[in-house]
């Protein structure tokens, strides 16, 4: 599956891309400055391979799980919370339902590897691999096929999403403990030493800062996963939602969707698909760069920059709500601006 993914995912078509720029140069306005708006409108074309883009379903995912890690004791919060928070979403009053709802978007939430039983919960997809990961600083995160099942979750979400016509999705999460295998993941793959990528979280301070890059260099130099080799990275000191992620957005690419990833822990999902194809970087937007220190390593190191810059650190999927309006905004303008002609505005 994972194959067949990866080889779906083909680059952008540059003469098509030329041609909407092309025609946003017509619109009424100097060359250029509606910036990065005119990105947007031309990437997003490109990827729905259409000049009217349909946007008006768009989802947020947000994966749940939790993490071993967490009795090294690397966040401010007990592990419990994420099971708690799960229902919070189910609810609508998390920050990422708030701004969901103030994008027009959807949430759905994910049950990727809580450790908690959620019976029949209405509104949960059900999706878990396991009761969360192993604590990587012991051993390997997860098993080869634990990887395997929480990318794959991933994928059909994804491919899911075109048959219901969605134009847009974004990735999100909630799993305590999460920034952990998010440092391990940019300090494994960009040569990071664990202080240069290690930070905060949910707002430890300073001993427990020092604990938790203790946690991820030790998990680091006992599991010594190959930089060259993502899935291996991903398998021993990831996170059961960070692989959903890569797999939402390796899929949100093979199907031609763009993808919004989020923080430090979204980008650290996107940076493993990324790493296995390069082309997945023209389908994906980064919403924002998080006060996470590690997070400006992973956006230069997949070679995308950030649409906000908002002093963010709480993930769920809440940067990616805010983004989306933008990226509409930039579609609006090639639908509805008057170009030279039509406006009798002389051009140069
Ligand atoms: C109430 C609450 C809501 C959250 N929503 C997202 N996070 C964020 O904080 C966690 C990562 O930080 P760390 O690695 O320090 O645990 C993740 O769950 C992330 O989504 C939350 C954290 C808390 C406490
Ligand atoms: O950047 C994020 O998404 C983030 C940072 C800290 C804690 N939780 C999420």
């Amino acid at each position: 599956m994972l194959t067949s993914t990866l080889s779906a995912i083909t680059p952008l078509d540059a003469a098509f891309l030329a041609s909407i720029q092309a025609r946003l140069d017509n619109k009424t306005k100097p060359l250029g400055s509606l910036g990065r708006l005119e990105e947007f409108a031309c990437r997003i074309c490109a990827i729905h391979g259409s000049d009217t883009p349909d946007l008006a379903k768009k989802v947020i995912f947000t994966f749940a799980a939790d993490h071993g890690i967490t009795e090294e004791g690397v966040s401010l919060y007990p592990r419990e919370v994420t099971a708690q928070m799960v229902l919070n979403f189910l609810r609508g009053g998390a920050g990422v339902n708030v701004l969901a709802r103030h994008a027009g978007a959807e949430v759905r939430v994910v049950d990727v590897g809580v450790d908690h039983d959620f019976g029949d919960c209405p509104g949960l997809i059900h999706a878990k691999v396991a009761r969360g990961t192993r604590n990587f600083a012991r051993g390997p995160a997860m098993t080869r096929d634990e990887l395997a099942a929480a990318l794959v979750v991933g994928i059909r979400l994804a491919d899911q999403c075109k048959a219901e016509g969605i134009g847009l999705v974004g990735t999100g999460e909630m799993g305590i403990g999460n920034t952990s295998p998010s440092s391990a993941i940019i300090a494994a793959i960009g040569g990071f030493t664990p202080e240069q990528v290690t930070h905060r979280g949910t707002g430890i301070g300073d001993e427990a800062l020092r604990v938790k890059i203790t946690a991820i260099g030790n998990g680091l130099e006992l599991n010594r996963p190959d930089p060259a080799d993502p899935l291996e990275v991903l398998q021993k000191v990831g996170g059961l939602e960070i692989a959903a992620i890569a797999g939402l957005v390796l899929g949100c690419a093979a199907n031609r969707i763009p993808v919004i990833a989020d923080g430090f822990i979204s980008t650290a999902g996107a940076l493993i698909a990324s790493e296995l194809t390069p082309h997945v970087k023209e389908y994906l937007f980064a919403a924002h760069e998080s006060v996470e220190v590690g997070h400006r390593f992973m956006l230069e190191r997949i070679g995308i920059r950030p649409i906000l810059n908002l002093d963010l650190r709480l993930g769920e999927g809440t940067g990616g709500a805010l983004a989306m309006p933008l990226l509409e905004a930039g579609v609006k303008i090639l639908a509805e601006m008057a170009t030279f002609e039509q406006a009798g505005v002389t051009g140069h």
